[in-house]
């Protein structure tokens, strides 16, 4: 099921596979820290995000100061990561691509 949490050999083959990313709060989200150029491309990369959040019914949990955009993953109801997580990080990995 892609809402159940991932064992710690899952989540280091998924992690394997991705750049930036690191776990977190004792291995229960990842998170990453995008910079980009400017606000106007910093935001345009939460609305693509947001966009595709919805899409798959799963949210980021994430701030922004500035040009930077924090991020964490997590599955909430799951209380820790899922598949879920770890499509939503690439397809954010995808709408940021061009992070400073
Ligand atoms: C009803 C809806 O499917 C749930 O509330 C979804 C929405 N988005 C979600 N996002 C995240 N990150 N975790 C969840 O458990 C979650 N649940």
């Amino acid at each position: 099921m892609i809402r159940q949490k991932l064992d710690d050999a899952a989540v280091a083959a998924r992690l394997a596979e991705l750049q930036g990313w690191t776990l977190v709060k004792d291995g229960s989200a990842i998170e990453k820290h995008f910079v980009f150029n400017d606000f106007r491309q910093a935001f345009g990369f939460m609305t693509q995000c947001a966009l595709a959040a919805e899409k798959i019914d799963h949210h980021p949990e994430w701030s922004n100061v500035y040009r930077k955009v924090h991020v964490q993953l997590t599955t909430h109801s799951a209380h820790g990561l899922t598949e879920l997580d770890f499509q939503l990080a690439v397809l954010m990995d995808m709408a940021g691509r061009d992070a400073a």
